[in-house]
């Protein structure tokens, strides 16, 4: 679903994305991690193709509409432009398809997206009057309601409460089984292990691990990548990861 061969991004001629390979496919729940300033949000910007690169990305190359009937993306920046209702906040990510927002189709996606982030009680509200954690997930369901193979969440869970948290990477990983591929970036690696089928760990710009969770999560390229060391408790529900 995604196919990034040697993708390397330059800003003020300073690399900031150095020959990233990586892939996710159907059915894979792929956390994207890394210190502040890795290149995590870069890599998602140039894998869709928002900014320049060299490489090739699969996305990247599609004409906008089939790449918007391939990708949905959540942006790092929450950023709703208009004071429209929640309901066409979430409207707007039927665009790319053939009702619009308007049809039946479409009437059925953003239903299943309202309630698949719980905001039946939000639906007439104006977007941008919600709380921080409110927005994000009308976002979220935004990007639902495109009902695209591949979902592509920059920091998903950033400002949403524990069980928000929760409720969000379980929906993530149904996703994944259901057959859809994501690649997510976040922070807590407690929650990474514990969700995601595969980590990514990006450090100055480059892939330091591509692997199952355990495999990527540890000590040494803890060190390296954070400079810290970790205390893993194995619980029932997954790992607990305590970062000291
Ligand atoms: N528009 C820009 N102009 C110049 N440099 C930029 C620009 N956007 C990002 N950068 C730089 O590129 C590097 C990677 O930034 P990026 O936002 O991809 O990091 P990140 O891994 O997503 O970080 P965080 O975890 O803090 O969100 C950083 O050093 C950042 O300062």
């Amino acid at each position: 679903m995604l196919e990034l061969q040697g993708l390397s991004v330059t800003r003020r001629n300073r690399p900031v994305l150095d020959r990233v390979s990586l892939s996710v496919a159907a059915g894979e729940l792929v956390g994207l991690i890394g210190p502040n300033g890795a290149g995590k949000s870069t890599l998602m910007e140039a894998a869709l193709g928002l900014i320049p690169f060299s490489g090739a990305s699969n996305l990247a190359a599609m004409a906008a509409t089939d790449r918007a009937r391939a990708a949905a993306y959540l942006p790092q920046s929450r950023e709703i432009a208009w004071p429209v209702s929640v309901e066409d906040l979430i409207a707007l990510g039927r665009i790319p398809w053939p009702g619009g927002g308007r049809g039946p189709a479409d009437r059925a996606a953003i239903d299943a997206a309202i309630a698949r982030m719980h905001l039946q009680d939000f639906r007439t509200r104006t977007a941008l009057r919600l709380s921080g954690g409110e927005q994000t997930r009308a976002l979220i369901a935004r990007a639902l309601a495109q009902e695209t193979p591949l979902l592509i969440a920059d920091e998903p869970i950033a400002g949403l409460d524990p069980a928000q948290q929760l409720a969000c990477l379980r929906l993530f990983r149904a996703l994944a089984t259901e057959g859809r591929g994501l690649l997510v970036s976040i922070h807590d690696l407690g929650m990474a292990a514990r969700f995601c089928t595969r980590l990514v760990l990006l450090d100055k710009g480059q892939v330091l691990a591509d692997g199952a969770p355990d495999q990527v999560l540890t000590d040494d390229l803890l060190r390296r990548a954070f400079g810290i060391t970790a205390r893993r408790i194995d619980t029932p529900d997954g790992p607990a990861i305590l970062p000291i």
